[in-house]
């Protein structure tokens, strides 16, 4: 089934035997001696416990090289799950914190999404998303750093540690964004409560919320993402790993979908979490009871929130419908 991933953090992507690579072709010292016992090390327990070893992961990368493989290594791996469009974040600060160049990051990561247009035929661009455990001024300082990259990145968005960091922290940093005419999105209803999530719509005008799964706690914030089609862009397998859902079984991407909201699947940080697009797909439908219908749904949403043309989604239908009519 063809379809759109838009909740996939780049550095999430980088598997445990490039950032050995990596750190072996960089100098770079790494606190694990294998890949085995890196791999042992994830087992999460909330996203802090998440984010600590995520961020360790990030730390073999320096050169434009580095960036540009693991975003190439992503998109092969998106392509061979049928994902035909690709919204990708990536985290600067993380790497300027260290000395990296914003150039050097935005330079890679983009390279790689022009060779994935011609030699995989995927469409992919970027989202440049500010840590939200950090402050708005450096938030403003980055998105300073990244305006002689304005072309080559599509929108922002907030993550990392979201409980005590809400959405309006971030104020105006994203109005300025709004300003430039960049796409909005933030990380909302992860952890944190269904404020989170009203005040991501209505302080910093979203346009999609990353995750969002809380929001079935508040009849009220339902009703307006039915009605406005505020997407979600949910990750199964990370909330399972995450533990924000006890089983995948419990898991309330039904409900979400029942009540015509339009939630759509990604994999958020696959080499992390356990599984790519199609993982996530096949194990949320076989713990979950979804049906064909909902398949559909699924892809359809994607193609309708992603941040391209009318006539590549028109396009994007087509594919999906064709791929439908054959197995009726
Ligand atoms: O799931 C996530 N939530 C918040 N921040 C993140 N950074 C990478 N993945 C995530
Ligand atoms: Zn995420």
């Amino acid at each position: 089934m063809p379809k759109a991933e838009l909740h996939i953090h780049i550095e999430g992507s980088l598997e445990p035997e490039l950032i050995f690579a990596m750190a072996a072709r960089n100098g770079v010292a790494i606190a694990y001696s294998s890949v085995e016992e890196l791999r042992q090390a994830y087992a999460f327990s909330n996203l802090q416990s998440f984010l600590d070893i995520y961020y360790a992961g990030a730390s073999v990368l320096l050169h434009e090289q580095d960036f540009h493989d693991m975003a190439w290594a992503y998109l092969e791996r998106a392509a061979a799950d049928n994902v035909v469009h690709a919204e990708i974040f990536f985290d600067p600060q993380t790497h300027t914190a260290r000395g990296v160049d914003m150039g050097v990051v935005i330079n890679g990561l983009h390279r790689a999404c022009v060779e994935a247009k011609a030699r995989l035929g995927v469409d992919a661009s970027l989202i440049l998303c500010f840590l939200r455990h950090l402050s708005e001024d450096d938030a403003l300082e980055t998105l300073q750093q990244a305006l002689p990259y304005r072309d080559k990145f599509i929108g922002v968005g907030l993550d990392s540690s979201e409980v005590g960091h809400p959405p309006e922290k971030f104020a105006r940093v994203f109005e300025k964004c709004r300003g430039l005419g960049l796409h909005l999105v933030a990380h909302a209803g992860e952890e944190g409560p269904p404020a989170y999530v009203w005040t991501a719509l209505d302080v910093l005008k979203v346009e999609r919320i990353d995750h969002g799964v809380q929001s079935t706690k508040d009849p009220a914030l339902m009703k307006r993402l039915a009605q406005d089609r505020i997407a979600l862009t949910v990750c199964p397998l990370s909330n399972l790993k995450l533990c924000v859902f006890p089983q995948l079984a419990d898991h309330n991407i039904r409900e979400l979908l029942d009540a015509g909201l339009a939630a759509t699947i990604n994999s958020d940080d696959p080499a992390y979490f356990g599984g790519y697009m199609n993982e996530n797909f096949t194990q949320t439908f076989a713990a979950t009871g979804l049906t064909a219908a909902h398949a559909y749904q699924l892809a359809k949403n994607s193609f309708d929130a992603s941040f391209t043309d009318a006539a590549t989604k028109r396009r994007y239908t087509d594919m999906l419908d064709a791929v439908f009519t054959a197995f009726e």
